[in-house]
């Protein structure tokens, strides 16, 4: 039987630069985690003065970036403090990371030669203020390149076409439309860039000191990878800009090598030279391996500052909703996955207009409401949505008289406000239907054999019972929320195993034998809703896709 084992001792460092922090989580060879840290953009780098960890341009509708040098400062942060809790990164192995998807950072000419010369007696901050063509990196939050979505649909004949070519139609948040805008109004920004990393393998980069490659996973959240290929679609770069493919170098499977660490890190932090960067991939399929997901009928639910509904398949069915990504630590299946923009950042407004600031307060009131809200309907927009694609906006519906029998005969309408204890149950019920209408109307698993839940609202009980009740599933939950830092950590060890098998090897012969006592360990939080009320939010869920239809 091949060695599918880790060298006891050895540990395995995992990152996620997300929207709102940097997160590090150090996992051993048995999958358990010995360390964590988390550096957060708003209250310990308050100098890049972001909200939520990003700049909304009011210049530019629908416009949202973050500060490609506050990343970097974080990573800076970060390891100081693995430093200062006496990590022994002389014991790591292997490191891999996660990164907020579809985000671009841009480097300037002639970075290559500042990437690779970095003085480990110096901050990277300090090496790396000019090396940056734009300041600000277009995120995932941003809905700014309608137009530019419309130029490449066009290019490759029509939205189902380029799903067909690349896993998803175009998306505002996308990076061949975010780059398409640039080349367009900032044409002098686009002539000077050299290379154009996401936000995964920008960080990798960083790490092995020269520009890592785009991932398989996460190059597939660009409209621009050939999904079936795996390649740089030319069609697809053609439409976007000139010249493209030289800035975006070759990409690479998630699981193989970057490089090992540079010997900045090295000799700044006593890595061990043969420290292994594995490449990094986009943050919900870094969560996808921390959860474990190896099961067909899984479904999986982030709640975090973007809600996700993501599972495995092993086909790739075109859609014109959702989104298909090759599967990070699957060589042949795939990842498929609905993400919400209105997650964490809507619920905490609501939470502060309608709940005094608390979560205990919410949950209250969220506990004291009735299953089905009396029929009350709510669709909160407090940034541009993603699923549906629709503006800004609040709308809510009641349904008199609803009680989960028949929606015949009932008097419907459209209202300015509800009380707060039913705007409460109204976004969590509003959300968790329209996942579960669009899940089933995208072809997954309904009911889920089981839904595993994960991003910081994962932790809230009261969520997860409505999750149970809605679904009809039992809802499980790991050790962490924090499951894209987690599975990047596995991840570093996966890549690890494979470089030195020489060969691509199923995760889960990495840890079938250690799951149960190590941290990866799936626990039930709370078991399926009763049937019948299931079924009646079926009937709600069939409404709210109507009102939706009309929005
Ligand atoms: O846009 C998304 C996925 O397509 C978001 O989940 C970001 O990855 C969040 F950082």
């Amino acid at each position: 039987m091949a060695d599918h084992s880790l060298p006891q001792g050895s540990l395995f460092l995992g990152f996620d630069s997300s929207t709102q922090s940097l997160k590090a989580t150090v996992l051993d060879a048995n999958f358990n985690i010995v360390a964590t840290e988390i550096v957060n953009f708003d209250s310990e780098l308050p100098h890049y003065k972001t909200k939520d960890g990003v700049h909304r341009d009011q210049s530019v509708n629908g416009r949202i970036v973050s500060p490609t040098l506050m990343w970097v400062e974080a990573l800076d942060l970060v390891l100081d403090r693995l430093k200062k809790s006496n990590l022994n990164f002389g014991k790591i192995a292997a490191i891999s990371g996660s990164g907020q998807q579809h985000g671009s950072v841009f480097w300037k000419n002639g970075s290559d030669a500042i990437l690779s010369s970095l003085d480990p007696k110096k901050p990277l901050l300090d090496q790396l203020g000019n090396a940056f063509s734009i300041k600000e990196s277009p995120i995932w939050m941003d809905s700014s390149t309608t137009e530019q979505c419309k130029d490449i649909e066009k290019a490759v004949g029509g939205a189902m076409e380029l799903s067909k070519l690349t896993g998803s139609r175009a998306h505002e948040r996308f990076t061949g439309p975010q780059i398409r805008r640039i080349y367009q109004t900032q044409p002098e920004v686009y002539s000077s860039t050299e290379r154009i990393s996401l936000v995964s393998s920008f960080m990798a980069s960083l790490l092995v000191g020269s520009y890592a490659s785009i991932d398989h996973t996460d190059g597939a959240g660009m409209n621009l990878m050939d999904i079936k290929q795996r390649a740089w679609s030319k069609i697809a770069l053609e439409a976007t800009a000139p010249g493209l493919e030289a800035k975006l170098g070759k990409l690479a499977p998630a699981h193989s090598v970057a490089g090992p660490i540079a010997s900045y890190f090295v000799e700044r932090y006593n890595f061990d030279k043969n420290c292994l960067a594995v490449h990094w991939s986009g943050d919900n399929p870094n969560s996808l391996a921390g959860l474990t997901l190896n099961t067909p009928g899984d479904l999986a639910i982030s709640l975090g500052t973007s809600d996700t509904v993501f599972g495995i398949t092993a086909e790739h069915n075109p859609s014109l909703e959702g989104h298909v990504f090759p599967n990070p630590v699957d060589t042949e299946g795939y990842m498929v996955m609905l993400c919400y923009k209105n997650g964490s950042l809507t619920r905490e407004d609501i939470r502060n207009r309608c709940a005094d600031k608390s979560w205990e307060v919410f949950n209250k009131l969220l506990q004291l409401t009735p299953p089905l809200n009396g029929g009350k309907l709510g669709f909160y927009y407090k940034d541009h949505e993603i699923l549906p694609p629709l503006p800004v906006g609040i709308h809510r519906y009641t349904l008199d008289g609803f009680k989960g029998n028949s929606l015949e005969g009932l008097k419907e309408h459209e209202v300015s406000d509800f009380d707060p204890p039913s705007e409460v149950r109204a976004v969590i019920e509003g959300q968790l239907l329209s996942m579960r209408a669009h899940a089933e109307r995208f072809g997954m698993p309904s009911p889920p054999k089981r839904i595993i839940a994960t991003g910081g609202a994962s932790a809230n009980n009261s969520i997860l019972s409505e999750i149970a009740s809605i679904f009809g599933s039992n809802v499980y939950t790991v050790q962490r929320p924090d499951s894209a830092s987690l599975g990047a950590a596995l991840r570093a060890a996966h890549g690890w195993l494979c470089n030195r098998k020489g060969s691509f090897l199923p995760i889960s012969s990495m840890y079938m034998d250690k799951l149960e006592n190590s941290s990866l360990n799936c626990k039930l939080a709370v078991a399926a809703g009763d049937k019948e009320l299931v079924s009646k939010y079926a009937l709600l869920m069939k409404k709210r896709m109507e009102f939706e239809n009309t929005l």
